[in-house]
């Protein structure tokens, strides 16, 4: 709960006639937040054949999209939303920055325009919570004035080292929170760290092995190293303060379209921590986003079996059971429940996925 508000208020609409803020946000699958940039005509055009292929499409109207074209991309994004049935994709987008001469219009224009198909607001360079707490209140005026019914939600980008500092207050400003993505470019810049590339690793961070001796004293230069992940600090505190406001962490953007092997790697690492998606840049990452943050069919089958044993003959999942050699109990069971949870929730979403979890036999033992 923010201390700015008390506990009494924190759940009333911030402006008269404003839809109610949810109590929850609801754990809608969003395994790949797809950006296009709504002022390119050829990007544009391919937004209708995305709908239905990708949890969660963007129209980003802030970095990568050219100064000049910041009106073009507004008014491109309103015309493709009005446009579109999106199904069950879900329509976000990226306003510009707070402090940028774009936002205002972003949100008076967007709001009134197709506030109704709008799901998620991305808000960049987010330091604290009084960033939120001015677009919260910005967002209820204009959605009373619109008349809408259900309030949008807003996701902030951790990308300063202010922001880092006060991820907590940033995840608990507002019942709208729905979650936070790492943004690794403006923050290496921010942070002033010596890196030039858009998320991912470097080959320069890294830890080597201790030398060794052979037998006859030698000290052996065939030392290996290990790189490190960069991201692992900033993912982890994003993750728990995440958890703590009930909301979801996302890794960002991978740069290098061009190497697949390792943008996966980075997004396993991240859906491993806790994150629940990643940005899709280009229509070749979807697939990879999609693949990772959707447990494998082995991780089902073994959380199903972990559930089976430990609610077996009317059991009420306390207790410690063994399975394969290994200790199962109550703490376990809580981490097969995450994964069974899902499934379920991709299942709802995903046909291909819903037939390959469904085919999965449990076996005894
Ligand atoms: C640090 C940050 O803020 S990250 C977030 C901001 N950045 C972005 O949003 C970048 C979004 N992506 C892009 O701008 C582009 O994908 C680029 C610039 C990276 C690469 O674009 P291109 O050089 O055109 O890629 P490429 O030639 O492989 O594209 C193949 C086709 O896919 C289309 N395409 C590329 N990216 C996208 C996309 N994100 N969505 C839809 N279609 C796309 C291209 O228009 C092209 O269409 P065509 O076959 O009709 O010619
Ligand atoms: C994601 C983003 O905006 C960044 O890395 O700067
Ligand atoms: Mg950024």
């Amino acid at each position: 709960m923010p201390s700015s508000r008390s506990p009494k208020d924190f759940f009333r609409p911030l402006a008269v006639g404003a839809p109610q803020p949810l109590r929850e946000i609801p754990a809608r699958p969003s395994r790949a937040i797809h950006f296009f940039d709504p002022s390119n005509e050829k990007m544009a055009a391919k937004v209708p054949q995305l709908v239905g292929t990708v949890d969660v499409l963007l129209g980003n109207l802030e970095d990568a999209v050219k100064a000049d074209n910041k009106v073009a991309a507004r008014e491109g994004l309103v015309r493709i939303a009005s446009g579109t049935d999106f199904g069950p994709t879900q329509l976000w987008t990226r306003i510009n920055a707070l402090d940028s001469p774009w936002v205002l219009d972003d949100l008076t224009t967007l709001v009134p325009a197709i506030g109704d198909k709008l799901d998620v607001v991305m808000v960049p360079k987010v330091q604290g919570a009084e960033d939120i707490a001015y677009v919260d209140r910005l967002l209820a005026q204009l959605e009373a004035r619109a008349g809408l019914d259900r309030p949008i939600l807003v996701h902030a980008i951790l990308e300063t080292a202010r922001g880092v500092a006060n991820v907590e207050e940033i995840c608990g400003a507002s019942p709208r929170m729905q979650g936070l993505s790492l943004g690794p470019a403006d923050l290496a810049a921010d942070r002033r760290m010596k890196t030039t590339r858009v998320g991912g690793g470097h080959p320069g961070y890294l830890v080597r092995e201790d030398p060794r001796r052979t037998s006859d004293g030698v000290e052996s230069n065939d030392r290996a190293t290990y790189q490190q992940d960069l991201w692992h600090y900033t993912i982890a505190r994003m993750v728990d303060a995440c958890a703590m406001h009930g909301i979801s962490p996302y890794y960002g953007p991978f740069g290098d379209i061009g190497d697949p092997v390792a943008c996966e790697d980075q997004f396993r690492n991240a859906f491993l921590l806790g994150c629940v998606g990643a940005w899709s840049l280009h229509p070749t990452q979807i697939p990879i986003a999609h693949r990772v943050f959707s447990p494998s069919v082995e991780d089902i089958r073994h959380a199903r079996r972990v559930v089976a044993a430990l609610q077996r003959d009317g059991g009420d999942g306390t207790g410690a059971v063994m399975l394969d050699g290994k200790m199962e109990d109550d703490a376990s069971l809580k981490q097969c429940l995450v994964l069974v949870e899902l499934a379920e929730q991709l299942s709802a979403v995903d046909p291909e996925l819903k037939e390959k979890y469904a085919a999965i036999e449990v076996s005894d033992g």
